[in-house]
């Protein structure tokens, strides 16, 4: 084992906070894990928007490793379609779970999409999406199955939308959709899947069957995942802030990724 290995604080304390070095009990047992990792705020660094994200040098050789090490399995767990994903990531094609649960991919052949969410009704998206005539800089992201409105470059417009957003849902009690608030971003999406209904299903197929999930997120949505972790005696960490039921958490995506490249270096088998 690599003696300097990467230590993160635990959740026990808030004032003290202990430090485990994680890779200790962890490495031993990579042919044994599953490894499920959020994209934005988790891998990558926030941007100022969604397109303005990169992959740091070295990201892929760390999770291609890690690929092999897992016999494949690793996955992206994101709010992004596997489409963004992809482009993202490319020429890396990693199984994911995209939309939040709405599209699932076990491997790199794109015929093998195991879900996909229904489109989202027209009219309603029609509707939603005038919202980001509010105020410029407000963007929109359609997903096809969701609508995210980003309004990290007009933070002044937040309430605005999400009162707009109330009172569209407010005509229409009866519609299957949810609103989902991230980093200064409102999505409106089908209330019929979440990250952890899609980790839910990832975990039945191969190669992620029988394995220890290992789950890092640091967004609200990223908290139904945490919350099953201890379902199938997974470890969920954080990136951040403490959240409620992890085993530990780290401060930034940097963070992450060091880890990360520590468990592919300290894997002994
Ligand atoms: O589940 P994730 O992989 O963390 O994806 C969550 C959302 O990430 C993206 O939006 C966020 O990141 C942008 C780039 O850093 C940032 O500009 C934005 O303010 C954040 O909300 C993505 O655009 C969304 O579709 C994802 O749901
Ligand atoms: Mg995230």
């Amino acid at each position: 084992m690599n003696s300097e290995v990467m230590d993160i604080r635990t959740m026990e304390d808030d004032e003290t906070p202990e430090t485990v070095p994680v890779p200790q009990a962890l490495v031993p047992h990579l042919s044994e894990t599953a490894i499920l990792l959020d994209i934005d705020g988790t891998l990558l660094e926030l941007m100022p928007t969604p397109r303005e994200v990169w992959v740091p040098p070295g990201l892929s050789k760390t999770l291609n490793g890690l690929v092999e090490r897992t016999s494949g399995a690793l996955a992206l767990v994101s709010g992004r379609s596997l489409n963004d994903i992809d482009l993202i990531f490319a020429p890396d094609q990693f199984p994911a779970v995209g939309g939040h649960g709405a599209e699932m991919r076990l491997d790199a052949d794109a015929e093998a999409v195991a879900s996909h969410a229904p489109p989202m009704d027209k009219e309603l998206k029609r509707r939603l999406a005038a919202i980001a005539k509010l105020s410029p800089g407000i963007l929109l992201e359609d997903k096809g199955y969701s609508l995210a409105l980003h309004y990290r470059l007009a933070p002044h417009a937040e309430k605005a939308i999400y009162a707009a957003v109330s009172l569209i849902r407010a005509d229409l009690p009866n519609a299957p959709i949810e609103v989902l608030p991230g980093k200064f971003v409102c999505e409106i999406k089908h209330s019929g899947f979440t990250k952890a209904s899609g980790v839910r299903e990832l975990m039945t197929h191969e190669p992620f069957r029988g394995r220890r999930p290992l789950f890092i997120g640091d967004d609200v949505t990223d908290e139904t995942v945490f919350a099953i972790m201890p379902d199938m005696n997974g470890l969920a960490f954080s990136v951040g802030r403490r959240a409620r039921g992890v085993n530990g958490h780290f401060d930034s995506p940097s963070d992450v990724r060091e880890f990360l490249a520590h468990l592919l270096d300290g894997d002994t088998r």
